[in-house]
């Protein structure tokens, strides 16, 4: 890592030239996206004048980029008796609650308000999905799979839902847990480019590879 002065951003040296003066090729980050740690970069030829090398404050800047990454998420919540939600070490989920007690019977669909709004960072979004032991407890499925939360689902009145359908009878008790979730990355901007031929072997699906 170098030191731009006519930028003055940081770099990294990607080549050098055998001209004199020594050019430089340096890859500059001219941006850097706290929440999803992504770079944004810029090459350009410098000269060593141009160049500050500093190794003792790369150290200490490639101390500071170990440290795992914390996520601050702002969460409000729909009852004052909600077990607040606990901080979580690196890529466990958290459970979410039944805001209130419902009785159902087999063949009702119907939407668990989980009694939580939050504000997921930008360049993140949120899956819900049931825990390993929802069904045996309550015979109920997830309808949607999983429950996709946008960051834009970020208001005061934007309460999480679980929409499930029920296979028996059954009662969910307040504040039982009933799914968990968990953040994942927005993908990029994607741009479609439309072709006539991918120019790769089709590998086949949907079973061709056999069972043994
Ligand atoms: O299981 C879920 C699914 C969604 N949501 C919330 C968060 C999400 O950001 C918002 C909108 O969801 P989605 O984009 O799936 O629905 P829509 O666009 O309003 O409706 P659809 O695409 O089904 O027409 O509803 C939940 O609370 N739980």
């Amino acid at each position: 890592m170098v030191w731009i002065k006519s930028e003055r951003k940081k770099g990294v040296v990607k080549g050098r030239t055998r001209s004199i003066p020594v050019k430089y090729l340096v890859e500059v980050i001219v941006n850097f996206n706290k929440d999803t740690q992504e770079r944004t970069t810029r090459l350009l030829t410098l000269d060593s004048n141009d160049i500050d090398f500093y190794i003792e404050k790369n150290n200490k800047h490639q101390a500071k980029q170990r440290k795992p990454l914390e996520l601050e998420i702002k969460i409000k919540y729909f009852d004052e008796n909600y077990p607040p939600l606990e901080d979580i070490a690196v890529g466990d989920l958290i459970d979410l609650r039944s805001r209130e007690r419902i009785e159902y019977k087999k063949g009702d669909s119907f939407i668990i308000p989980l009694g939580v709004a939050m504000h997921i960072p930008n360049g993140w979004r949120a899956d819900v999905s049931p825990r390993s032991s929802t069904f045996k407890k309550w015979g109920i499925i997830q309808t949607n799979s999983t429950g996709k939360i946008d960051n834009s689902f970020s208001g005061d009145e934007d309460e999480w839902g679980l929409p499930v359908y029920a296979l028996n009878d059954g009662v969910i008790e307040k504040f039982d847990r009933v799914c968990q979730f968990e953040v994942i990355k927005k993908q990029p901007k994607i741009k479609f480019n439309t072709v006539k031929s991918l120019n790769n072997p089709s590998r086949g699906g949907f079973g061709s590879t056999g069972t043994k």
